[in-house]
């Protein structure tokens, strides 16, 4: 069974207050989640594997350590899992992007595909799947198992605001995925929302409501 951890770090809390608040713009929506998303991604990799190397400082010859040649990738569930992305990839500049497009049908909430594109390399990566909102659970569901359809072994999955139901789902359907989230919610309304979550993730990023 994937493990679940929720990162309490202040900076991630205090972040997370003003994303939730209904009077946050925006812009501002938007750089909180890539601050966020940040924050977390340095969490995630505290685990990367190091090696010894030596350099010549000004005034001598020092041990130090670089990252392991570890080949990472960040995949966002498109459209609000995009919001994530800079943020990691400012971080992890050698990390590769995929895209996966997936819209929840707002009758039937399935997750319906329209978009994959990874890295050539899939099956040698580790990859970070972004998502703001882990709801039913269905859209995180399909984007990995679309991914490892395309080769990917060593997934991770990363949302903000989860409810416990979506949680089960995907650690039902990928056993194998650890989840990495700022916060667990009360569960679901009766559109299958997030409470009390932060609304609609993607219209509050690109402001389309
Ligand atoms: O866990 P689920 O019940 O599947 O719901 C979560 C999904 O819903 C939202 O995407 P949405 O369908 O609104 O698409 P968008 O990102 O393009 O706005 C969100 O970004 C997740 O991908
Ligand atoms: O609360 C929710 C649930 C699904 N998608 C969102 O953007 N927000
Ligand atoms: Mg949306």
């Amino acid at each position: 069974m994937g493990k679940v951890y929720v990162f309490d770090h202040p900076l991630i809390q205090h972040k997370l207050t003003f994303i939730r608040d209904k009077s946050t713009g925006t812009k501002d929506f938007r750089e909180l989640v890539d601050e966020v998303a940040a924050l977390m991604a340095f969490e995630i990799t505290r685990d990367i594997p190091l090696q010894e190397v030596e350099v010549e400082t000004p005034v001598s010859t020092a041990k130090c350590q670089t990252i392991a040649g570890k080949k990472l990738g960040v995949v966002p569930i498109l459209r609000a899992g995009l919001g994530m992305m800079d943020g990691i990839v400012d971080l992890i500049p050698a990390a590769k992007v995929g895209h996966v497009g997936l819209y929840r049908d707002p009758d039937t909430l399935e997750a319906i595909e329209y978009y994959v594109k990874l890295p050539k390399d899939s099956h040698e990566r580790e990859f970070i799947v972004t998502d703001p909102m882990l709801a039913t659970g269905g859209s995180a569901v399909v984007a990995i198992e679309s991914i490892k359809k395309r080769g990917a072994k060593n997934i991770k999955l990363m949302c903000l605001v989860a409810a416990p139901e979506g949680v089960e789902v995907v650690q039902e359907a990928h056993p194998d995925v650890d989840i990495f989230l700022a916060a667990m919610d009360e569960g679901l309304n009766e559109k299958s929302y997030i409470v009390p979550g932060l609304g609609d993730a993607g219209d509050r990023l690109y402001g389309t409501k």
